[in-house]
């Protein structure tokens, strides 16, 4: 089958002025199945949010393409959500009118639009908060409200770059769950980086793990446990032993 998300050789080079370029991305490749759950760990520095933002279009590589579905990426589009660590909600937008923005920019009718917001508001359990304005919202649920404005305009791709970067543990764990439960619900083909192995780990069906130096892909660890996952998962001896292997790769790539 095609991948729904292909890097080919990607690289990227950051000039520095004075002629000297810094490879920040080294001829990375990857393909992502359609429908996958990819994580991304690695060093700080290691080309993670720069191989994230040539597939959102938003950085152009030195050298290799992205291609998604066949089409090579020359720019941001509609099937690409992407979600990053800051919320950006609009702050003067209740969090049903944050929702409905795309749509709204995307010209759907009011009707239409009401109905698919609040299916999302729903889904990340915002219901009772829809008219609430995001000053007035947690961290964990602005986020939340994030993703469910990425997922509303339907994209069939989510980006998220450290989403959960900002929220304490709990909250983290809260949400984590909840992104798996609404993944297993709309489907989407996912690529989230994070600096947390146990949450590469708990969400990932692989975790990409890159070293540093120049930003490079290290390995690939497929992770071998069923969905849905559950908390006795993570305790798993089988976890554990998944987690100590991306640990090994990330911190000490020389030998593992
Ligand atoms: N616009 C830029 N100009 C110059 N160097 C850059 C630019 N953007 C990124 N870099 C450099 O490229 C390297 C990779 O950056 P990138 O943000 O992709 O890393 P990362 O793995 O996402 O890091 P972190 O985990 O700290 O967010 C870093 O050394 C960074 O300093």
């Amino acid at each position: 089958m095609r991948p729904k998300i292909s890097f080919q050789d990607v690289s990227r080079r950051f000039d520095l002025g004075g002629g000297g370029g810094f490879l920040a991305l080294d001829r990375f490749s990857l393909d992502v199945a359609d429908g996958e759950f990819i994580t991304v760990v690695g060093p700080s520095g290691c080309g993670k949010s720069t191989a994230m933002n040539i597939a959102a279009g938003l950085l152009r590589p030195s050298s290799g393409r992205v291609l998604v579905e066949d089409a090579e990426v020359d720019g941001p589009g509609p099937e690409r959500g992407v979600i990053f660590q800051q919320y950006a909600l609009f702050p003067w937008l209740t969090v049903r009118e944050n929702v409905e923005f795309g749509l709204r920019v995307a010209g759907m009718a009011a009707r239409k639009r009401r109905e698919v917001a609040d299916h999302f508001i729903a889904l990340v359990g915002l219901s009772d908060f829809a008219d609430s304005l995001p000053k007035t919202l947690s961290g964990g649920m602005k986020q939340r409200c994030a993703i469910a404005r990425a997922y509303a305009v339907n994209p069939k791709i989510l980006l998220m770059d450290e989403p959960f970067g900002a929220l304490d543990a709990l909250t983290r764990v809260n949400l984590q769950d909840q992104l798996l439960r609404t993944w297993s619900q709309e489907r989407r083909t996912v690529l989230f980086i994070t600096h947390d192995v146990d949450e590469a780990v708990y969400l990932g069906s692989r975790v990409i793990v890159m070293a540093a130096r120049p930003g490079r892909l290290h390995k690939v660890v497929p992770v071998d446990l069923p969905y849905p996952r559950t908390e006795e998962m993570r305790l798993s001896a089988g976890f554990t032993a998944l987690r100590n292997e991306v640990w090994r790769s990330v911190y000490h790539p020389a030998e593992h």
